[in-house]
């Protein structure tokens, strides 16, 4: 398994740097500051993928919130998306609370739709979703996001809390794997 990680870090596209991405979330955390300020929300930090992007962006909100985590996942080690799987429930109540999910990628959106929903049938006053990378595809996405870091073309990404089956989400910067699209 090592063996098939190296191989897939040392053949990889670096498709932006760690400046660019770290640029990148300085962007989204002051847009977040400008629209969430006044809210006191709660930030979901959508675990695994989202905890890179959800420690860099806390350090830069300037204002009083809460965080608390969640886990719906498709992919699990996989690189096709599958059925989704609740694998954790915030314990924070959200009802009349603004939430801000944050994740690390808006793919197909599948994931992002559910994680949504789950937060409207708790009854949270208003919903916002951030995500580092939105990967352009062909198709509609069942849900847009808010705050988006960067647009990526369609590629199996890893780097910045992204996974290359379970491995590389400590890589320090946004890596597209060789012969992914
Ligand atoms: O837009 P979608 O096509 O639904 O894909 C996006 C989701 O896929 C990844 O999660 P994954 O299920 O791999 O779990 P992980 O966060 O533990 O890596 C990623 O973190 C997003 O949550
Ligand atoms: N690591 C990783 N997880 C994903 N989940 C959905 N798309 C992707 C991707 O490109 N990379």
């Amino acid at each position: 398994m090592l063996n098939e990680i190296k191989q897939v870090q040392q053949t990889a596209l670096l498709l932006h740097s760690e400046e660019e991405v770290e640029q990148a979330i300085d962007n989204m955390a002051t847009e977040i500051n400008t629209m969430l300020g006044d809210r006191n929300p709660v930030l979901l930090c959508a675990m695994n993928g989202g905890l890179v992007t959800t420690g860099k962006l806390l350090t830069r909100l300037n204002f009083p919130l809460t965080v608390d985590a969640i886990n719906a996942s498709r992919y699990r080690d996989e690189i096709r998306g599958g059925e989704i799987k609740w694998l954790l429930k915030p314990a924070t109540p959200l009802k009349d609370r603004t939430v801000l999910i944050v994740d690390d990628i808006l793919d197909e959106g599948y994931t992002m739709e559910a994680l949504f929903e789950f937060c409207q049938q708790q009854g949270a006053s208003s919903i916002y979703t951030a995500v580092l990378i939105d990967k352009k595809l062909e198709q509609a996405k069942p849900i847009s996001a808010d705050f988006v870091g960067l647009e990526v073309e369609d590629h199996y990404l890893f780097g910045y809390g992204m996974d290359y089956k379970g491995y590389l989400r400590n890589a320090a910067g946004i890596y597209a794997c060789k012969e992914s699209s």
